[in-house]
């Protein structure tokens, strides 16, 4: 039975080891508790980490560890001191972590540290690899493990494997800095569908996608050279019944609150304040410490709240090794210490700070008591504790104030959203909190809840999964037109019997790949010599039919005495031939047409024109991606006016729009070579718009290919370059 395999760094447990023996804890964190639902209620295994080091455990106590795992359905890999240090401590929490929530004065770029973030990543594959069987989806999760997609895709193509980012995606201009940042990339395209929480860290990412590796990308998809990769955004939720269902029945037994008992232990006598709760892990991201500064600045704006309110914060222990963790930590233990000692009365303490994980209770206990919940994260990729706040609110009571840098806040509009940097914002929204009639804190968690309650955490894993297994449809499509090898076969069959054959080949994007400057795109002598064998076989014509002016294919080509077609088919220098006009064609359009391209050459970066005798044609390839294909669809508009009135076509190729004559085009090119003559075998190739011509207008048994993954008229397609070349091997040995 095919199974769903869970691939995080953490696993849901947390192993120590308590008197020589084997003690598991639940982890902390909203990966783990999120994920921790769907995982149960499957029949997956979920491949992690246990949070011991091979050298923590004792050879006695390694089966212990394996036991406590499966028990949990749960597959250990097992990772070294040093593993942790530079994979951990490092690359993930002292590159990813703060370059991906905007803390570029954080970040660190250590070569040993990537080494050690690659060798884990692997060491991960080689687990999963284990544990793959046939059918089996891979869901894998979190910025620990960019690169293991594309580990696994490597070595089993037929599964299909989803990525699920859990921290923003940030900005492509603070993505760009990262020295690595192709390998991430290509590490995240190994997957067939990539998630994440909102739709604007889709788009940063697509838009790093087509800047850095500039593939093609349309919507949501990404095409490779022989796949497409899906992106979209789904906001995880939680196990809202969980959540509700446990505030249930601590509303039943009102008197085990903690919080209470201590009010009764008149450890604080202001049992009427309204308790405000802050819960995160102690993280920098989270926005602690401007937090109580806020806080602060809310007492001495609003004097007539103190020992009304009282700030009750749960900040749990978190990466402690890295060293900004380890500063934040002495911040707040010294600002809770300052604001304590400039506020408190005898009767009252304004902050209560607990700094250590609670066990679910206690927490249910926390969101329960607190009238208002307080969460500013400075960047935050969703916030769960937001989420889980408003589910245990049972008689729809209490306000969250949440900061507009969360991930939720984008789902949560009925909260009040504040900017975290703004203590203006933070005072007014906690004192409107504290004053809010119960009316209106029930109006807006009756939507909150329901909204929750709808997209739960088993909604936002189905709605993953069934994305995932759509993506293998699309699969099933590509596989459908790729040329097969039997495909390939019977080409050759029909190419070795055939008495008259005829092979039609586009230049750039099918012989040569693309380079930035069209002019270093040179065949080379392996090129050559091929052409050459082939053409050289008894009743073969190779025919190069491109865009490129004919003297630079003449020039590329002097040696070789095969038929040329430049310019899409204006000009053809036929075997042993000259350079002749195929058509009576005008060219006095252009100095209308040249302005105004000029122009959108000034506007548009990295752009350049390309004149040949009878065509002008822009280049964008080198332009920002999205503004190039912006100008390019506004320059086709403009152009579109002015060629009704004089008979001028716009080829839209890959990367460049060429203006000529409306009647010429490889189509019509190709057509009139044939006519008349009996080809008993017709092969066209070609990659790009300009090539559909061929294929549409060649007949039906002619063998029309397309060079990369595209819609096409063509019958088959192949992936790249390097199988055009395998192609033209082959033409050359049959
Ligand atoms: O494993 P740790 O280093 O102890 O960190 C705990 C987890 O923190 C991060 O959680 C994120 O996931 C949440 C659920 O999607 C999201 O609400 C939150 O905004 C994120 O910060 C981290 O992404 C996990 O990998 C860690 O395990
Ligand atoms: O003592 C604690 C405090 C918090 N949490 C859980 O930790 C998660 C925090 O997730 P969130 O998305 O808010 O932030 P993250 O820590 O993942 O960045 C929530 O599910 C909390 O219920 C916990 O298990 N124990």
């Amino acid at each position: 039975m095919s199974k769903t395999i869970i691939i995080s760094n953490r696993l849901p447990l947390q192993l120590q080891i308590d008197n020589k023996t084997i003690k598991a804890t639940p982890s902390v964190g909203g990966l783990a508790t999120g994920m921790k639902s769907v995982h149960r209620d499957s029949n997956g295994i979920w491949i992690g980490w246990t949070g011991l080091t091979e050298e923590e455990i004792p050879a006695d106590l390694r089966d212990e560890v394996v036991e406590a795992t499966i028990q949990e359905q749960c597959v250990p890999v097992s990772l070294t001191e040093e593993d942790i240090e530079g994979f951990y401590y490092g690359f993930s929490n002292r590159t990813i972590w703060p370059l991906f929530h905007y803390f570029m004065e954080y970040t660190e770029f250590e070569k040993e540290s990537w080494q050690s973030y690659v060798t884990v990543n692997q060491k991960y594959a080689e687990v999963v690899l284990d544990n793959i069987e046939e059918g089996d989806t891979i869901w894998v999760h979190d910025y620990q493990l960019m690169l293991l997609p594309a580990l696994i895709k490597k070595e089993r193509p037929d599964v299909q494997i989803g990525f699920f980012l859990h921290i923003p995606f940030p900005s492509y201009e603070v993505f760009r800095t990262l020295p690595w940042r192709e390998e991430i990339l290509k590490g995240l395209l190994g997957s067939d569908l990539i998630g994440f929480h909102t739709y604007d860290y889709q788009r940063h990412f697509l838009s790093s996608v087509s800047r850095i590796l500039r593939n093609e990308v349309s919507f949501n998809e990404i095409t490779l050279k022989d796949r497409i990769v899906t992106v979209n955004s789904y906001p995880m939720g939680i196990d809202y019944n969980k959540f509700s269902e446990a505030a249930a029945k601590h509303d039943a037994a009102k008197n085990q609150s903690e919080l209470q008992r201590r009010l009764d232990l008149h450890i604080d006598s202001t049992p009427d304040a309204k308790m405000i709760l802050s819960i995160d892990r102690l993280d920098y991201s989270k926005g602690i410490a401007n937090r109580i500064r806020a806080y602060e600045y809310f007492l001495e704006k609003y004097p007539e709240f103190k020992e009304k309110v009282r700030l009750v914060m749960l900040a749990v222990p978190s990466r402690s090794n890295v060293p900004q963790y380890q500063l934040l930590k002495k911040e707040v233990d010294e600002l809770v210490g300052r604001i304590n000692g400039k506020f408190a009365s005898v009767s009252w303490t304004p902050i209560w700070y607990f700094y250590r994980s609670m066990p679910f209770e206690n927490l249910i206990d926390l969101y329960t008591t607190c009238e208002v919940a307080l969460l500013t994260p400075i960047r935050d990729g969703m916030n769960l504790v937001a989420k889980e706040y408003v589910a245990t609110r049972t008689d729809k009571k209490g306000v969250l104030i949440l900061s507009e840098m969360a991930g939720a806040a984008q789902e949560m509009s009925e909260a009040l959203i504040i900017n975290p940097n703004n203590f203006e914002e933070i005072a007014d929204a906690l004192k409107q909190a504290i004053e809010m009639p119960e009316a209106e804190q029930i109006k807006r968690n009756k939507f909150l809840q329901k909204r929750l309650k709808r997209y739960n955490v088993e909604k936002w894993a189905n709605d993953f999964m069934t994305s995932l297994r759509d993506t293998a449809h699309k699969s099933d499509i590509v596989k459908a037109i790729r040329m097969r090898t039997d495909q390939e076969d019977e080409m050759f069959e029909t190419y070795k019997k055939a008495d008259k054959r005829i092979l039609f080949l586009d230049y750039d994007g099918t012989l040569r790949g693309f380079v930035n400057n069209p002019e270093d795109a040179s065949p080379d002598d392996d090129l050559i010599e091929l052409v050459r064998t082939i053409h050289n076989q008894d009743n073969t014509e190779v025919v190069i039919i491109s865009g490129r002016d004919r003297h630079t294919l003449g020039t590329w080509w002097q040696d070789v005495p095969i038929t040329l077609i430049a310019e899409h088919g204006v000009w053809k220098r036929p075997v042993g031939g000259e350079w002749a006009v195929t058509e009576n064609l005008k060219n006095d359009w252009m100095d209308t047409v040249r302005p105004i391209l000029e122009q959108f050459v000034d506007r548009t970066a990295g752009t350049f024109i390309e004149e040949k005798n009878y065509s002008l044609a822009w280049h964008y390839r080198n332009a920002d991606p999205d503004l190039g294909e912006k100008r390019a669809s506004e320059l086709s508009n403009v152009l579109k006016e002015l060629s009704a009135n004089n008979e001028l076509g716009v080829l839209d190729g890959n990367k460049v729009l060429e203006i000529k004559d409306s009647t010429i085009h490889k189509g019509k090119a190709v057509t009139k070579h044939i006519f008349g003559k009996d080809y008993s075998f017709k092969f066209a190739i070609g990659d790009d718009w300009t090539d559909e011509y061929m294929f549409q207008d060649l007949p039906d048994d002619a063998f029309t290919i397309k060079v990369g993954l595209q819609k096409t008229a063509a019958k088959y397609y192949v992936d790249d370059t390097d199988r055009v070349r395998d192609l033209l091997k082959k033409f050359a040995t049959t």
